[in-house]
Formats: structure tokens, C-alpha cells, sequence
């Protein structure tokens, strides 16, 4: 089968040819340049208007000189159909639709970043991997889980790319910025910024003023880059190897424009090298914007008779990832693994042995960190947790005692709670019981940070919380929102039927929320309100 992709979200006009015979893949592309400033959307499509065409031109004439008879020979034409920049998604829409009539093939409608995922399945042979995608206006965790690709962690406000590049135009410097701080970087060293993950959700808004500040404050730029790849890049590495964590899976996949980083890759199969899971990036030309992955994909979904009828095929400017019917697998394929025993469990984290009914926990430094970044966070979050597992059970929430803490070298020895963590023995009577527990920690004036249904406990009586790392004194209802949707999060990445389980999980939080706060109940400020915004969020910026 030969497909011609077709790819111009955003500042890649591309156009690809793919033989599913010889797994040849020609993709001709032109870019598109601001002179200053970022990408502006109007002059973006004018360039696809023009750009498209042309590369789309170029791929025909190779197609037509590797037929075999006359003609290009070409059985699909896939398009992007989002997400991406509305006035350029229109221009490569129209584009796909007129070559697939001319040529009288079926027309195909891929998800880019879905995309991005899929290309790395296919150049790694993995199965179910989970997928890092670090592009410029996204970023988020993948895992394919009941027939579709499940969101398991994703920035909370900009694409990692864009909030490069953002820093790279506060400096003067032209689009793209990110290799320009990849460069910069070379000569620079450590300097501290803010490091903000929620459980496999994180956020780049705090780094970024705070790198724009330290360079306006004279830190050297050469510093500021060296510091903004440690940690974002640190940040991005952890959320992964939470997604690990929690699925039980062991192979990683990388995507996106940003995975083009050296550091970033770096760290990526260094994490992996030390949990044993294998890692795969693909080549950089199918790692930034390209139309090879969209005929890759494209193949795929029309081998599976998963094509478009010309007046359904309207694109999607915010085409989410978790909305794609993924018809191309199996239902019965997922990315979650059942857990093994074992003495010696594996976190994210740390390391947790069990002793005589003791359990000691360690963060064992993560080489893939700067050293001063990663003692600090070993450290606070050591600390953190021996405070708020005891307020928490001080609260009424189940936790284990701690018997001995040691925040230096990242050690606590505490009570060895539960027969089994909750991932293995989901109930909707213990989803409810984690609402009530999180309303409590709630109205005692902290969140948790990272309440998966790994750090949940459980045995025939009892529901414990666990690992606190995360968390913090908070009486934001934002902040009670981001621990109700990590939770929901896991459950959908993981559970045969999140449905009935996440409504017991709610019911719990807002019988017990109604109850803390009696006459000064207010719906609209309450924290599963600010859910729904949360999830809604459209985070493509
Ligand atoms: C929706 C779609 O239009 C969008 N595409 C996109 O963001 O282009 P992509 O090619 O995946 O990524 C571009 C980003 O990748 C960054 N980038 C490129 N090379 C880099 C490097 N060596 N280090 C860090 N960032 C790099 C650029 O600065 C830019 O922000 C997306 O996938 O989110
Ligand atoms: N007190 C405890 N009693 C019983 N089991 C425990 C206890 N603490 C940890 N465990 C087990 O060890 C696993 C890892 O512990 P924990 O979640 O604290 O580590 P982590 O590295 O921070 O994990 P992650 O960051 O992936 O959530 C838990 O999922 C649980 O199965
Ligand atoms: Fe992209």
C-alpha cells in the first residue's frame, strides 16, 4: 500500500510518501519562518497556501518515478486534522480533499499528535508503550487503555516547546528558541528554578517568569538555558517514569519537536536504563513536525477501513488525542501491566523494602538530575512526606506511623500498611472512601500531590493514603481540583470501567466536603466544580 501524507498544523508544510512494502518513507518539507517574533497564525496559512502545493507536487513526481505503471499508483491521501492553528489546518484540509478526489482514493483524517505516538510504535516494534510527546504546543503522557489513548499526565498550561521559545523571544532570540537554548546551554551552569509536577501532570508557568526574571536580573543567559533544560527536561523525564510506575509497563517512547534535544533524550534513556525498561526516540526527521508520520498512521487507519467521507472531514483546531476511536488495535491491548510481588518494590520515586512489618523507603539520587536539583527535591519531599502522612492521620485518615525519617540522605522508615495497593483491587466502595479521605486532607489545609491508585493502600477494612512527597499546605480550591483529577486520571488509565468508580470517588469527596463546611457550603467554589473546568480545559496554546 502507498499513501501520501499531508502535514501543516502549525510551521511545517509537508508532504510525505509511504510503501507499506518496502517501509520506505520520502517526506519533502518546507518551513515556515517568522522574521520576528513567534509564529503568527495569518502568515502561517499563507505560507501553507503556498508551500503545500508545491511539496505536495514534488512527493507525486517521486511517486510517479518508483511506480510500477503509470501514474503515482497511490491508495490514500491522509491529512492532519488537528490539533493545530485553524487558518493552516483549512488550507491542508482543502488540499487533501481535492488530491484525493483527483487521484479517486480514499481520504484519511489523523490526530498529529497522535501521530507523533504512533511513529515512535513504529519504528520501536513495542507494543504498548507509554508515549512522551514533547512538542511545541503540547505536552502530555499517552497510554492505550480500552480502545483508546488515554491522557495520563499533560501540562497544565503551555506546550513545553512554546514555553521555550516564549523565553528565547523575552531574549531577542528568533523562532524556534529551543535549539538555540540547547546551544546556549553548552557554555552554561546550574542555576535554580521552580520544579512543578502534580502527580504526572506538571506546568511551566512559574520557570518561565522565573527564567525571564534571573536573565533580566543579569544571570548569565548561558546559566538561565542550562538551568531551563535541568529542569524542564527533569520534569518531563519524572512524569514519565511515573507513567511507568503506574502502568507497570516498560517501554517508552518519545515524540515531538523538543524530543530533538539532546539533554532531554539523555536523561530519558538514562531513567529507562536504570528501571530497565526500554526507551526509543525516532529519527529527528520524524520527531519534528512531518507528513511521514501522518502517512505512517494514515496506512494504518486505512488498512482498517477507517476513512472519511468528504463532508465529515472537517478539521479540528482542538483535536484531543484521548477523542480519537482508535480503530487501528486491538480493544483488548493496553499499556497497564498486572504488578509483581516482590520484596523490594520499585517506585517512581524510591525504593521500598519491607522488613518485619517496617517498611524503609528511600529516594535513591536519580543520576539523570544535576546533583543540587536532585538532593533539593529528595530532600524537601522526604520531608514533606514524614509531615503530612502524620496531619493527615491526625486528620482521621488512614496512614502509616512513621517510625524514623532522615530528610538528608532521603530515608523513612515507617508502618507497612494494606495487603495490596488500590490499582489491583479497585472498589467503588474504596474510590469513595479515597473522596472522603481527600476532602478530610482538604479541609485540613493541605492536597496530597499525587493520589494515584498506587499510593492508595488497601485491605478488607481499610483504605490508606500514602506516599505525601507531593504535597503541600494549600487552601486553593485549583489545588484540591488538581488532586481529584490525578486521581481520576489513574483510574482511567488503568480501570476496565472508570465510570461507576469515579462517580463513588466524587460522591465520597462531596458528601464529606458538604459536611466539613455546613452553612458556608458554596457549590460554585467547590472543588469538584473546578474539576470539570480543569478537565475541559482545551491546552493547546
Ligand atoms: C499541533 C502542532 O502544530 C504542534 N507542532 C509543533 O509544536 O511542532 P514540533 O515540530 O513538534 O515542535 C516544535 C518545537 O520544538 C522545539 N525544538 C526544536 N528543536 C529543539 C531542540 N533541539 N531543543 C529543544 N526544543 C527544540 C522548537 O523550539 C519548537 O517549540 C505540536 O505537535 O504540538
Ligand atoms: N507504608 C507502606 N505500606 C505498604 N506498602 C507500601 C508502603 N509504602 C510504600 N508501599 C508500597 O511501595 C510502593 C511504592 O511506594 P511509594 O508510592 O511511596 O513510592 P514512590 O517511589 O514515591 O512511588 P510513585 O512516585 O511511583 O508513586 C507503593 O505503591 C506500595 O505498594
Ligand atoms: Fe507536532
Amino acid at each position: 500500500m502507498r499513501i501520501v501524507g499531508i502535514e501543516g498544523t502549525a510551521w511545517a508544510a509537508s508532504a510525505a510518501l509511504f510503501d507499506t512494502a518496502t517501509d520506505e518513507v520520502i517526506i519533502e518539507s518546507d518551513p515556515y519562518q517568522p522574521d520576528s517574533g513567534g509564529i503568527h497564525p495569518r502568515e502561517a496559512a499563507e505560507h501553507m497556501g503556498e508551500a503545500i502545493p508545491a511539496v505536495v507536487e514534488t512527493v507525486l513526481d517521486r511517486a510517479a518515478e518508483t511506480a510500477d505503471g503509470d501514474g503515482p499508483a497511490v491508495d490514500g491521501v491522509a491529512f492532519s486534522r488537528g490539533p493545530g492553528l485553524g487558518p493552516c489546518l483549512r488550507i491542508v484540509g482543502t488540499a487533501a480533499r481535492a488530491l484525493a478526489q483527483t487521484l479517486d482514493v480514499p481520504l484519511v483524517g489523523v490526530n498529529h499528535m497522535v501521530a507523533h505516538l504512533e511513529i515512535g510504535r513504529h519504528g520501536s516494534g513495542f507494543d504498548s508503550p507509554v508515549c512522551l510527546n514533547a512538542s511545541g504546543a503540547n505536552a502530555h503522557l499517552l497510554g492505550y487503555h480500552n480502545g483508546r489513548y488515554r491522557v495520563l499526565g499533560e501540562t497544565m498550561d503551555t506546550g513545553v516547546g512554546n514555553a521555550i521559545d516564549k523565553f528565547t523571544r523575552h531574549v531577542g532570540w528568533t523562532h524556534p528558541g529551543g535549539p538555540k537554548v540547547e546551544a546556549a546551554a553548552e557554555d552554561g551552569e546550574y542555576c535554580d528554578l521552580p520544579y512543578v509536577v502534580k502527580g504526572m501532570d506538571f506546568s511551566f508557568s512559574g520557570i518561565m517568569s522565573a527564567a525571564k526574571d534571573a536573565y533580566d536580573d543579569g544571570v548569565p543567559v548561558e546559566d538561565v538555558c542550562f538551568g531551563l533544560q535541568e529542569t524542564i527536561f527533569a520534569m518531563l523525564t519524572e512524569v514519565a517514569e511515573r507513567a511507568l510506575s503506574l502502568t507497570g509497563t516498560d517501554e517508552l517512547v518519545l515524540g515531538g519537536g523538543v524530543g530533538q534535544n539532546q539533554r532531554l533524550r539523555e536523561m530519558l534513556a538514562e531513567m529507562c536504563e536504570q528501571r530497565g525498561a526500554a526507551f526509543y526516540a525516532p529519527e529527528p526527521r520524524f520527531l519534528r513536525d512531518n507528513a511521514g508520520m501522518i502517512a505512517v498512521l494514515g496506512a494504518r487507519m486505512l488498512a482498517a477501513g477507517d476513512t472519511l467521507a468528504v463532508p465529515d472531514s472537517s478539521v479540528d483546531p482542538n483535536f484531543r488525542p484521548d477523542q480519537v476511536p482508535v480503530t487501528w488495535r486491538d480493544d483488548e491491548e493496553s499499556v497497564a501491566r498486572d504488578p509483581t510481588a516482590a520484596d523490594e518494590i520499585r517506585g517512581a520515586e524510591a525504593t521500598v523494602t519491607f522488613e518485619d512489618g517496617t517498611v524503609v523507603k528511600r529516594r535513591v539520587p536519580k543520576t539523570y538530575r544535576h546533583p543540587e536539583l536532585d538532593n533539593r527535591l529528595r530532600t524537601e519531599r522526604t520531608r514533606a512526606e514524614a509531615r503530612l502522612t502524620s496531619l493527615a492521620r491526625r486528620a482521621g485518615v488512614p496512614t502509616p506511623v512513621i517510625r524514623d525519617v532522615d530528610p538528608a540522605e532521603g530515608v523513612i522508615v515507617f508502618e507497612a500498611v494494606g495487603e495490596t495497593d488500590l490499582a489491583g483491587a479497585l472498589t467503588e466502595a474504596r474510590c469513595r472512601r479515597v473522596g472522603e479521605h481527600l476532602a478530610t486532607i482538604h479541609d485540613a489545609g493541605f492536597v496530597h500531590g499525587d493520589p494515584t491508585t498506587r499510593n492508595v493502600r488497601v485491605d478488607d477494612d481499610r483504605t490508606y493514603l500514602i506516599d505525601f512527597g507531593l504535597g503541600y499546605h494549600t487552601g486553593h480550591v485549583e489545588d484540591h481540583a488538581m488532586d481529584l483529577h490525578v486521581f481520576g486520571q489513574s483510574v482511567e488509565g488503568t480501570a476496565d470501567d472508570p465510570e461507576p468508580l469515579l462517580r463513588a470517588f466524587e460522591d465520597g469527596y462531596a458528601a464529606v466536603a458538604r459536611a466539613d463546611e455546613g452553612e458556608s457550603f458554596d457549590p460554585d467554589s467547590d472543588a469538584l466544580t473546578r474539576l470539570r473546568q480543569v478537565e475541559g480545559r482545551g491546552r493547546y496554546q
